[in-house]
């Protein structure tokens, strides 16, 4: 059955998501800030790729008119814009699905926990796993997965959002679902540095391994359930997010290790990069709850304390291994 949803964000996500909605047979508005955005969307031109056809799609800078428009609300926006956004809107009674991936730097926050501090009497949901937005624009399979507390109504989203291409599960563990695609971009800056280095497919697949472990212990540390970090949403974005040269994560730490700085990596990729900040987020975290994160905290020292990157990668390689923790 046709519905209407309603797309916070018009970047690369949200326009491949309201493509895909749209090429179901929904109804959908998509909300952004940037003119040039919606003004690409509504002429039928894909604002970020001109030469890939695209439907169009109706699009507003007015949030007022984008709320109302529809019951169903999917967030694409950038984790750090969310709060900004929800608080000018008044969200009320909807169903709710977050496609961005994150934690907000200061609070901590997940978006679902951002989206239920600024709205009232909705159901959150978190839509997650490997699926880089380029090939869900193409229509190139992917299999994705949907995460809440209330299975009925994920099961109806599912019927709404699956096509034989985007092929959707079911997860009850919403935390570990956000978490996962949260924590696997600060673990893909990482093998991104270690690529740029040209430290060569052995140092990946372990950083790739260690990783998946820190990523387990923050998130049951969390609340998650440690499974959920071996599917789709953990090691499942893991893999894509980490080996291919699509991942904009990847890509800012490819250009760290190849001597850029920080700054200049994100200016040369001039989109949002959300491990830089999930970065942040993950070093405070660990602090306050002890957990041993020792990649987390070796970006954090690089991209925030200005440690040199030859110290930063002798004192991970050099540290004392065989922690009781490092079996995880
Ligand atoms: N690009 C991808 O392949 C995928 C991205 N995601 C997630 O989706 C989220 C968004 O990523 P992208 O769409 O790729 O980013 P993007 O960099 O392509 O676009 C971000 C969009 O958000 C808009 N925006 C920023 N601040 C805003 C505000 N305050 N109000 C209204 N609009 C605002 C910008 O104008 C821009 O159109 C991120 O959390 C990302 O991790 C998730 C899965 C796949
Ligand atoms: O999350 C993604 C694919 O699943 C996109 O990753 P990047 O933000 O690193 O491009």
């Amino acid at each position: 059955m046709s519905q209407k949803f309603t797309i916070l964000g018009g970047g690369r996500w949200g326009t491949a998501l309201a493509s895909h909605l749209s090429r179901l047979g929904h109804e959908v508005l998509v909300y952004d800030k940037n003119p040039k955005v919606v003004e690409s969307l509504n002429a039928g031109v894909n604002p970020y790729l001109e030469s890939q056809s695209l439907e169009r799609i109706a699009s507003t800078q007015d949030l007022k008119e984008a709320i109302d428009f529809s019951q169903y609300l999917v967030v694409a926006l950038p984790v750090q814009a969310i709060r900004s956004v929800l608080e000018k809107a008044e969200v009320r009674g909807k169903v709710i699905i977050s496609a961005s991936k994150g934690l907000e730097i200061g609070t901590h926050k997940r978006v679902s926990q951002i989206i239920e501090e600024l709205s009232q009497d909705c159901q959150i949901f978190c839509l997650s796993g490997p699926s880089f937005a380029v090939e869900v624009m193409k229509g190139l399979p992917t299999a994705v997965v949907l995460a809440g507390q209330d299975m009925e109504q994920a099961q109806r989203l599912r019927e709404l959002i699956s096509s034989p291409y985007f092929r959707v599960y079911l997860c009850d563990d919403i935390v570990g679902v956000e978490l996962g695609g949260a924590l696997k971009n600060v673990i893909a800056i990482a093998c991104g540095i270690s690529d740029g280095l040209g430290y060569g497919h052995n140092a990946r697949a372990a950083l790739m391994t260690r990783g998946l472990a820190e990523m387990v212990r923050i998130g049951v540390q969390l609340g998650a359930k440690r499974d959920t970090f071996y599917g789709l949403s953990g090691m499942g974005d893991l893999f894509l997010t980490a080996s291919s040269d699509l991942s904009r994560n990847r890509t800012f730490g490819y250009l760290i290790g190849q001597g850029l700085s920080a700054e200049r990596a994100l200016e040369r990729i001039g989109q949002v990069v959300e491990g830089y900040h999930t970065v942040k987020a993950v070093k405070e975290l660990s602090d306050n709850l002890q957990i041993y994160a020792p990649i987390s905290q070796a970006l954090y020292s690089l991209l925030f304390e200005g440690k040199p990157l030859e110290e930063v990668l002798k004192d991970l390689l050099l540290r004392p291994s065989l922690s009781p923790y490092e079996s995880l």
